[in-house]
């Protein structure tokens, strides 16, 4: 069998009397889409934050490779090859499309984020380097002739997508994205599922929390059911859809 890709085990987060997380058990095969879905407070920022580093468990762990990852830093986490977006958009707005993809790829290159505001001559090369990149990034995203725009000037469906070619600069191996889709409207949403789609025909390993269903049942491998807290399902997409704890706790009336 091996380890699998990432897995949560048991995993639970309390915040005073409120368990965010409750005894949270799935496994991420790689290479794979795996989402999850549930109504508002399900806990699945959270989740996102114990996988990530941003928080510590109550109890239970994460595991990546059969390694337990969680109660680690963020930074350390982010060393394993994790890359993740934000369910309110983090760019930097001033800076140009292009140069929001250099910053992921800094933060994976040897000169490092700091260094890169100095930029030595030595450097300079591996400069170029990093600019040509990020262009190949940002023409994956489709945005290729959008590189001198300032970021922030950007409609929200293509700041969405430069973040997840800000986070592809960094060649993780797992892309975790919150919520994608949240505020773009149909057809940036449909842009939005051929761009994950196109993530995972490259073998990187998706996990996505999203509300937009339809975007989901497309384009997910596996999907995962909360409900405060706790798995109420997990299976394919039709498998989660014909569920009746599922029909009933979160996609009933
Ligand atoms: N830092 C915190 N302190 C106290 N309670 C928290 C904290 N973070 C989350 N919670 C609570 O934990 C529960 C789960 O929250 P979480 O944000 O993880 O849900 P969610 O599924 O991501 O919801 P949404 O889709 O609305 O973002 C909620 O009841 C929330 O109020």
């Amino acid at each position: 069998m091996g380890n699998p890709f990432l897995a949560l085990e048991n995993l639970t987060k309390a915040f005073g009397g409120v368990v965010a997380v409750n005894d949270l058990s799935f496994a991420v095969d790689r290479g794979t889409v795996t989402s999850v879905i549930g109504p508002n407070g399900a806990g699945k920022t959270t989740m996102f934050n114990l996988i990530t580093g941003f928080a510590v468990p109550t109890s239970g762990q994460v595991r990546f490779g059969g390694m337990v990852i969680s109660g680690q830093r963020p930074h350390r986490i982010a060393a394993l090859g994790f890359a993740r977006t934000f369910q309110n958009v983090q760019i930097f707005p001033e800076m140009t499309a292009l140069e929001n993809v250099m910053v992921g790829r800094h933060l994976q290159s040897e000169a490092g984020l700091f260094r890169s505001f100095i930029v030595p001559p030595f450097f300079r090369r591996e400069e170029r380097q990093i600019r040509a990149d990020a262009a190949k990034w940002l023409d994956f995203a489709g945005m290729a002739d959008l590189g001198d725009v300032p970021a922030g000037s950007l409609p929200l469906g293509s700041q969405r997508l430069l973040e997840i070619a800000r986070a592809l600069a960094a060649e993780p191996k797992l892309l975790l994205l919150d919520e994608p889709a949240s505020g773009l409207n149909a057809r940036e949403t449909l842009v939005m599922g051929r761009m994950i789609a196109r993530i995972r025909e490259m073998g990187i390993t998706v996990l996505l929390v999203e509300h937009d269903m339809e975007l989901v049942m497309e384009v997910s491998d596996k999907v995962v059911v909360v409900n405060f807290g706790s798995r109420i399902a997990y299976g394919t997409p039709a498998e989660v859809q014909l569920n009746p704890d599922v029909i009933a706790a979160y996609l009933g009336e």
